[in-house]
């Protein structure tokens, strides 16, 4: 799927159609509404998008206001938008494309407003496409990025569906408006949790794209001298650049490998959950969030340095970089945006700790911050073992939640509102949350590299990029490690030292490192990152073909410069 969002640049009309609306029928329609709708969509007979978002509210689903309102006289629902705020916003491919859409409205029957369900709504004429009476749609305009894909809005006036119509897999509305509980509220929110997921993963294939574009440029450009009178080196000679590049290699590989383990723990979780295990919703829904978040901004972030390695070429559209630093930017802010994200899995975390002070042994992702110890010992610590750095980042985590959540309840005890002291304390609780994501993404790294079954080499070399990855967070974000005396200054510099050794020891087998990401010229669409290294030949032809060189002289020229040039002139 990433590979697919990639290769349709970032999004098409019918993008969402796959990634969202079919998924949401898969995952939220009975059997029978399957039969009705589910080939339907897989063989494109409809196209969907997944209509959510509303002009007013995006994160606060619970204050979506488009009405499901139930008339069990006819047993339909009444699809309704009160106000201006209520327009559906955003959603891929209803502006123009979609003739179907699931919509997520505040279902009302028997007088009682029961929350945010989906409803499946035909929104244009399978005859004609004209949009179904009573529904108003269209495109909100240009975005920073994505523009092939046609975000609209839709409003409805009194549309009128089947009963049928509502996603019944989890809550029902009977014939006669009797509405049926689910196993869990949220499981209305589960498309939601699936599509965070593949979101890691194409946060992994973005960095991935932004460091082959990069890597591969590198060795191609050649400037300055690095000892007089020397041939210019290849750029990636640097240091600084290898600074620059590697960290965010390594991430690719680190968030490939976590998009892995999150693509398994949804199966694995939502197994449970088809044989009404509920246990694990929190876990999955804590991880998806957090994964989503640290992987689409550390991407967006990453891909920035890419670009700016690239020096000005990295500037351009040739470079496919600012494309792709767009698209990374809308991974930050689409399904659920990023800081909203991070405090959903601090929230589970202030609840786990709770939990483990309360003497529950705590299992999954979070295990850790039972099992380590408040009061560090320090010492001289082996900064190149990677077991050294995976407990270093759990140490750094379990001390920032445990004093997140204590600053938390120090604040309620001096008799701030619960809802009060969380916002009060919200930069901490982010910050340990994304500790913890950043913790559980060295140590699913680590853990992966050792399973490496290739061969010796591959693994030494997956080895040397893992402790490169850690021993660069460690160096960046060194105050959280030394601030309880866990690490030392003595320890950071061994890490800033060893983090030198392993940029050494990278460098001969980058390339092959982005090569084995094995992303075709044609969906890199980079005249800096082509597989056959002939940026400047095909960056003089991507030069030409520039709309402005149709003509000879533009038009412009007549229009309005040789008439100013003429004037000017004139006046001399
Ligand atoms: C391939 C390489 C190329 C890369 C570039 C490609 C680029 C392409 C660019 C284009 C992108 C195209 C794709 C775009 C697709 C986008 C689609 C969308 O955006 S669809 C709309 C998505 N909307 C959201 O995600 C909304 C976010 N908001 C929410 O999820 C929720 O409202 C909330 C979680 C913020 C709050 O929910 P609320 O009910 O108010 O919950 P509480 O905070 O009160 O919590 C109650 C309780 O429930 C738990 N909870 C919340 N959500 C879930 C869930 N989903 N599952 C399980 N549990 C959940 C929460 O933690 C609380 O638990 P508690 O035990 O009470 O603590
Ligand atoms: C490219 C793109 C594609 C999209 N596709 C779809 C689609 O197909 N279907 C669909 O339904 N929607 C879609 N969306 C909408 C998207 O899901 C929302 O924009 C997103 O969930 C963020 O919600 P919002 O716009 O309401 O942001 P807001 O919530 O208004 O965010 C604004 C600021 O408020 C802060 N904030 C909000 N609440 C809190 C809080 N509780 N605590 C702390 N800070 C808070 C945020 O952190 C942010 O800084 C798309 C959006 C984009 C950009």
């Amino acid at each position: 799927m990433a590979a697919a969002l990639q290769t349709l640049g970032g999004g098409i009309g019918i993008t969402l159609h796959w990634i969202a609306f079919t998924p949401t029928i898969e995952q939220q329609a009975t059997e029978e509404q399957k039969k009705k709708w589910l080939k339907l969509a897989q063989d494109v007979a409809i196209v969907g998008a997944y209509a959510q978002t509303e002009m007013g509210h995006g994160t606060f689903v619970r204050g979506l206001e488009t009405t499901a309102t139930y008339d069990p006289s006819t047993q339909e629902f009444v699809i309704n938008s009160p106000t201006l705020t209520s327009t559906k916003w955003w959603p891929g491919g209803l502006g123009k494309t979609a003739n179907h859409a699931t919509v997520m409205a505040q279902l009302y029957t028997r007088g009682k407003c029961y929350g945010p369900h989906n409803f499946m709504v035909q929104i244009r004429s399978l005859e004609n496409h004209q949009p179904c009476p009573g529904v108003t749609l269209g495109d909100i305009g240009p975005k920073m990025e994505s523009n092939g894909n046609d975000n609209g809005f839709a409003r409805f006036d009194h549309v009128r569906i089947p009963r049928e119509n509502m996603l019944m897999k989890f809550a029902r509305v009977e014939a006669d408006g009797t509405y049926v509980q689910p196993p869990s509220s949220k499981l209305a929110y589960s498309n939601m949790v699936y599509l965070r997921g593949t979101f890691v993963m194409s946060a992994a294939q973005a960095l991935a794209s932004a460091t082959t574009i990069a890597v591969r440029y590198s060795c191609v450009r050649r400037q300055s001298e690095m000892k007089p009178g020397e041939p210019e080196p290849q750029i990636l000679e640097y240091q600084t650049q290898q600074y620059k590049l590697f960290p965010q290699l390594a991430a690719a590989y680190a968030f490939w490998f976590a998009s892995w383990f999150m693509t398994q723990q949804h199966g694995s979780i939502t197994g449970s959950m088809e044989k009404g295990d509920m246990s694990g919703l929190a876990e999955l829904h804590a991880l998806s969030a957090g994964l989503k978040s640290y992987t689409t901004a550390v991407t967006a972030r990453g891909i920035d340095v890419c670009r700016m390695a690239c020096g000005g070429h990295g500037y351009s559209h040739a470079s496919g970089l600012p494309a792709l630093f767009g698209g990374a930017a809308a991974l930050c802010t689409a399904e659920g945006e990023n800081t909203v994200m991070m405090l959903q899995t601090a929230r589970y975390l202030v609840k786990c700790f709770a939990q483990s002070q309360a003497g529950k042994r705590l299992t999954g992702t979070v295990a850790y911050l039972s099992a380590v110890q408040p009061s560090p010992v320090a010492g001289n610590r082996n900064m190149s073992d990677l077991g050294t750095l995976v407990a270093a980042f759990q140490h750094r985590a379990a001390r920032m939640v445990r004093h997140a959540a204590m600053q938390m309840q120090g604040e309620m005890q001096k008799g701030k509102a619960r809802e009060d002291a969380w916002n009060s304390c919200s930069v901490l609780l982010i910050k340990a949350a994304e500790a913890h994501v950043h913790s559980f993404v060295v140590r699913n790294f680590a853990e992966t590299v050792q399973t490496v079954e290739v061969d010796e080499s591959v693994r030494a070399v997956l080895t040397s990029l893992c402790q490169l990855y850690s021993l660069y967070g460690i160096t960046e974000h060194a105050g959280d490690f030394l601030k309880d005396g866990y690490l030392t200054g003595r320890d950071i510099d061994a890490a800033s030292s060893h983090l030198s050794a392993m940029l050494a020891r990278v460098r001969p087998d980058a390339v092959a490192l982005v090569d084995a990401f094995d992303l075709h010229d044609k969906i890199l669409r980079s005249v800096l990152g082509r597989y056959d290294g002939r940026v400047y030949e095909h960056l003089y032809e991507w030069a030409k073909k520039s709309p402005l060189n149709k003509s000879e002289v533009h038009e412009s020229y007549y229009k309005y410069l040789q008439p100013f040039l003429k004037s000017n002139r004139a006046k001399l």
